[in-house]
């Protein structure tokens, strides 16, 4: 369990992390979102003992990170997968994490089992793709067999089997009932791996709740329903005192409710359905939504053309 308590960190003016309170629990992948900048990566380090907070404390299973004897025995992380002695293979890089955490030789041939790279173990970690780096660094996390793993944006890098792997890989290390703690920005790879969400913006706790709580409380859900008869629809709907509203391809978008009325009331009317199909919005719609206001850097969403000469940049504005 990873428990964060009134976490602040400022870097001078900046403050960076603002205040955080939550615990990441045992036996479910947890997801860390936050627009860029949100102040992931602080909390990260600050978790692992790499930043000192300005305020506020973190404990691992009860224990601050300094006062852990042979902390890769207790959490392992992936950081930064650059953070590896190119010079060194990446059985050394190993078995030097190993000798130094009183962690037994044997467990780097397993590790690099783990993660696919024992055919390539002997080479130079310099030589690696962005891909084998990634594995490397995770191999380095599962040295120990900890009981809580974290990860910062492991995906990146990997291809779409990698990007499988490393899901598997997480969900079965919640079920043998770790603590896993991982940040991405890929949304769709993140609403398949966890099952529960801190949502972070501008340092401060946006949301620390399930996946479906938060994608239900952040989205809009409708059922959308497509007929030849629309004006039958239209007039049945009405009765009911029911307002749709119209989607471009003429289907209509009803809130509110549940699909097997809409589906009774068309039958009742005598009218033909084409599509009667309840929608929600994604995780990448929710997290947008709830962290509109949060984010540091707004992209001109408006048309593609160049703005007049001295203006490049107008479009972007630094949030509050
Ligand atoms: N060493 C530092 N000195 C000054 N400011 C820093 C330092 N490290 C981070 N920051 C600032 O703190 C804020 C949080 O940064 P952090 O890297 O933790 O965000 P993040 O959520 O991990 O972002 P990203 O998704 O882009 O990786 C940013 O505004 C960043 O510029």
């Amino acid at each position: 369990m990873i428990e964060i308590e009134g976490l602040t960190k400022r870097y001078g003016e900046k403050v960076a992390v603002n205040n955080l309170t939550f615990t990441v629990r045992p036996g479910l992948v947890t997801g860390f979102l936050g627009p860029n900048g949100a102040g992931k990566s602080t909390t990260m380090r600050m978790i692992l003992g790499l930043d000192r907070p300005t305020t506020g404390d973190v404990r691992i299973d009860g224990t601050r990170y300094d006062r852990l004897e042979d902390p890769l025995t207790y959490i392992g992380a992936l950081l930064d997968a650059k953070a590896v002695h190119g010079g060194r293979s990446a059985y050394h890089h190993l078995l030097c994490l190993a000798q130094s955490n009183g962690i037994p030789a044997s467990r780097v041939g397993e590790v690099l089992d783990t993660v696919g790279l024992k055919a390539v173990a002997r080479r130079k970690a310099k030589n690696f793709s962005l891909g084998m780096g990634q594995r490397l660094g995770i191999a380095g996390a599962l040295l120990g067999d900890p009981r809580i793993l974290m990860f910062d944006e492991p995906v990146n890098g990997l291809d779409p089997e990698g990007i499988h792997w490393i899901r598997t890989l997480m969900q079965t290390l919640a079920a043998e009932g770790r603590t896993v703690f991982v940040s991405s920005h890929l949304m769709s790879e993140m609403a398949v791996t966890a099952e529960h969400l801190v949502v972070i913006g501008q340092g401060r706790l946006l949301a620390d709740t399930s996946m479906a709580d938060f994608i239900r409380r952040n989205s809009r859900s409708y059922v959308r329903v497509r007929t030849p008869q629309r004006e039958q629809l239209l007039d049945a709907l009405r009765t009911e005192g029911i307002t749709p509203a119209g989607a471009d391809d003429g289907a209509l978008e009803v809130d509110g409710v549940r699909p097997e009325h809409l589906g009774e009331l068309a039958a009742r009317h005598g009218i033909v359905l084409h599509e009667l199909s309840p929608r929600q919005a994604s995780l990448e719609e929710a997290f947008m939504r709830l962290t509109a206001e949060s984010v540091e850097y707004h992209a001109h969403t408006g048309p593609a053309s160049s703005p007049p000469s001295g203006q490049w940049g107008a479009g972007w504005r630094k949030g509050s």
